[in-house]
């Protein structure tokens, strides 16, 4: 029988008197009740975030990280915990957030169940001092190996959307900034960048704030042109760097290691040094003269045909590509393509789009490329 209140129990007509806990044997019973449903918290979120990266993702290491730690978590859960588990009694079991019932993407999903494991596990980690000090040094340390495995399972995601995106939106300045944004992410794009030269930063950063939240929403990737710390203030996937920027280098360490960090390039060398420093992409342009990079001569679809040819991270050709001509860019081996008036400037930029897709997604991955295309494109991340 167990122990659960200090009165006399009636059991089949007999009565019992059962020997009340002492205060400390009390204490510890809770402790053990907060161990036990914690342990279980922790192992349901890990194993929600191993299937996606086991049957989503396909990746063995993410899919091990979280299975070895499923399995630490299991060696401190002890038959005395598990015996201390009072599922009726526990209040705790009927409560859910509105939130939990539903999820708008994969992305919020995983978001959410880092954030289950990770209070968890802090709940596992200053509990389990009373318990085994050892517990909370190893939850601790969990705890720590869990922000990693987020930090970089978020980072390789952003990264396989970046390799799935063949049209880039450069912003124009606009009083419909929002709304042109939201027709052309309608029409299945995927990358947007925030390029304003002459605006105050208080704007700036207001619509920044306002353009990520909105491609986040569609699930695209957010960068900003020119400002690393307008990207950290808002928390943008990345930024895009020309050649009178910011060094790459100085960029990476304000950044850390899972944002992407794009450079402009004109020629082979651009190209080259930009991949020697650790670029994720690059813009290869301009293709033809254009009135939104005045005063900058064309590189020309030689440019392009080079860089096809001898490329070895993901390339957006750009500088006055539109409707009419892409073919003409997509001949001379572009797979990926960057536009500002394409559609800024289009009457219909939903369709607009689509048409940029339409032309680009006739193309195929090429497999001698030394990066890997994703051969997984769920809707949704
Ligand atoms: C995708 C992409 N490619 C090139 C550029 C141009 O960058 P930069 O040379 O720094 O010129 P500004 O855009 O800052 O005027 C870009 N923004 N995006
Ligand atoms: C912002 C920018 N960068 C370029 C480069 O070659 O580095 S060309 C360009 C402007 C592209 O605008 P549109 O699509 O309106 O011609
Ligand atoms: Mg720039």
């Amino acid at each position: 029988m167990k122990r659960t209140d200090c009165y006399d129990l009636n059991t089949n007509g007999i009565v019992v008197m059962v020997e009340p806990y002492s205060q400390r044997e009390q204490r510890n019973l809770v402790i053990y009740r907060i161990l036990d449903a914690n342990l279980d918290r922790a192992r349901e979120g890990l194993r929600i975030i191993e299937e996606w990266c086991r049957f989503g993702l396909n990746n063995a290491q993410f899919t091990g990280e979280c299975k070895g730690m499923r399995q630490e978590l299991a060696s401190w859960h002890t038959a005395d915990l598990r015996s201390a588990r009072d599922t009726l009694g526990d209040p705790g079991t009927e409560l859910t957030h509105p939130q939990e019932e539903q999820r708008a993407s994969i992305k919020s999903l995983l978001q959410a169940n880092f954030c289950r494991v990770q209070e968890a596990m802090r709940v596992l980690e200053e509990y389990g001092k009373l318990y085994n000090p050892n517990m909370g040094k190893a939850l601790k340390q969990m705890r720590y190996r869990v922000y990693t495995l987020e930090s970089n399972l978020m980072g390789y995601q952003r990264h396989q959307l970046l390799l799935r995106s063949h049209l880039y939106l450069v912003t124009s300045p606009t009083d419909k900034l929002l709304e042109i944004v939201e027709a052309a992410l309608k029409g299945g794009l995927t990358l947007v960048q925030y390029r304003d030269k002459n605006v105050d930063d208080a704007v700036r950063f207001q619509q920044a704030q306002k353009l990520r939240q909105l491609c986040h929403n569609y699930n695209a990737i957010f960068i900003i042109n020119d400002r690393v710390d307008i990207a950290l203030a808002v928390d943008a996937d990345g930024v895009h760097l020309g050649q009178q920027d910011m060094p790459i280098a100085v960029a990476r360490q304000l950044l850390g290691p899972h944002r992407i960090i794009g450079r402009s390039t004109t020629n082979a060398d651009e190209m080259q040094r930009a991949i020697k420093e650790g670029a994720d992409y690059i813009g290869v342009g301009p293709v033809y003269e254009t009135p939104t990079k005045e005063g900058k001569p064309a590189a020309g679809l030689e440019y392009v045909s080079y860089v096809a040819k001898n490329c070895s991270i993901p390339w957006f050709a750009i500088g006055g590509i539109d409707p009419n001509n892409i073919n003409d860019v997509i001949d001379a081996g572009a797979k990926r393509v960057a536009v500002v008036r394409g559609i800024m400037q289009a009457e219909q930029p939903t369709l607009v789009t689509q048409y940029f897709l339409s032309q680009l997604n006739r193309i195929q991955p090429d497999p001698d490329h030394s990066y890997v295309e994703s051969n997984y494109y769920p809707d949704q991340w």
